[in-house]
């Protein structure tokens, strides 16, 4: 069984980087991606085209993106932007479109139309550099389910061009960090629901991006690991990163969010800071007022307690 360790001992993870200081940081080439996530980053004038925490660009900004299968259209022109820094909850019943729109916004699922942009760059036009930057969890993500956990990190991190090194280092904290330690020879396609997640989410992580993208990233993941993902991606915050979650669970999202928008049939039907789409009442209550839905009258299903 996997030791429990305190949430409040979490390693500082090295691919968190130290806050930046006054948007002095630019992130661009790989090199300087390189520098910049190990704390090391320099002042560089800005240039035109590049991106950086000084720059006016939003972390993620989706302009009128629209998706239809079949004769329905799923994501209806979907405006929406995510602030840098900002740590930002997507909500929606099932069906809303969360998942078809956080896909196209990170170049996994091409749109019918519309516009996705990381940190100024186009997702489908730039797609190389946009990805530089995001670090994604998709919905039922495929792996490659016969390496182990270890040796899939370590195929990521080469893929996306790193050190060998630093790949085994990063992946060594993430493993420890995140409870998988001991599964690290286990090959994938042994993990369970949870241990899949949090593979996924060290996959995500290990290139030290400057967005997160995570689609339910605790759905099936146990209390504790959950605590030091909160734990993480809080630290991932404050040191100037942007995060971008679907949830269920509006408490979750209450606790960990500045900004959240509401779908609903593919359309945004509230977005701005927590407090704004709160509007005084909890999460719950404004998103069951937005949403609508049917509660069971009493007769309905009067089978089941026969
Ligand atoms: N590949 C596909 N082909 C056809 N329809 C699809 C496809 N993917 C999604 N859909 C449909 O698009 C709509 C939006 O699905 P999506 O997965 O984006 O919703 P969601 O908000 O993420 O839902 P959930 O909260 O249940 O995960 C649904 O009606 C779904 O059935």
């Amino acid at each position: 069984m996997a030791s429990v360790r305190s949430v409040a001992r979490l390693p500082r993870l090295s691919v968190i980087p130290p806050p930046y200081r006054n948007g002095t940081c630019r992130v661009d080439t790989s090199d300087d991606l390189h520098h910049a996530l190990n704390g090391t980053a320099r002042a560089v004038q800005l240039q035109e085209g590049t991106v950086g925490p000084s720059s006016r660009y939003a972390a993620l900004r989706l302009a009128a993106l629209t998706k239809t299968f079949g004769r329905k259209m799923v994501v209806d022109h979907i405006d929406l932007e995510v602030p840098r820094g900002s740590f930002f909850g997507l909500v929606g019943p099932n069906g809303a479109g969360k998942t078809t729109s956080l896909s196209m916004a990170v170049g996994l699922l091409r749109p019918d139309g519309g516009r996705a942009e990381i940190f100024g760059l186009d997702a489908w036009a730039d797609p190389a550099r946009a990805k530089k930057l995001i670090g994604v969890l998709p919905d039922g993500l495929s792996m490659p389910e016969r390496l182990t956990g270890r040796e899939l990190l370590r195929f990521t991190g080469l893929l996306r061009g790193m050190e060998l090194k630093e790949v085994e280092r990063r992946a060594g904290e993430l493993l420890e960090v995140l409870e998988l330690d001991e599964a690290e020879r286990t090959l994938v396609m042994e993990y369970s629901t949870g241990m899949r997640k949090k593979i996924g989410l060290a996959t995500a992580l290990l290139h030290a991006p400057r967005l997160l993208v995570l689609d339910e990233p605790l759905e099936a993941v146990d209390p504790v690991s959950a605590a030091s993902i909160k734990v993480i991606l809080q630290r991932f915050v404050g040191s100037g990163g942007s995060v971008v979650f679907s949830s269920h669970v509006m408490a979750l999202v209450e606790q960990l969010c500045d900004h959240v928008a509401v779908i609903a049939s593919g359309r945004v039907v509230a977005s701005g800071t927590l407090e704004a789409v709160r509007a005084g009442r909890s999460l719950e209550e404004r998103f069951v007022s937005l949403v609508g839905g049917q509660v069971p009258e009493v007769g309905e299903l009067a089978w089941l307690s026969s």
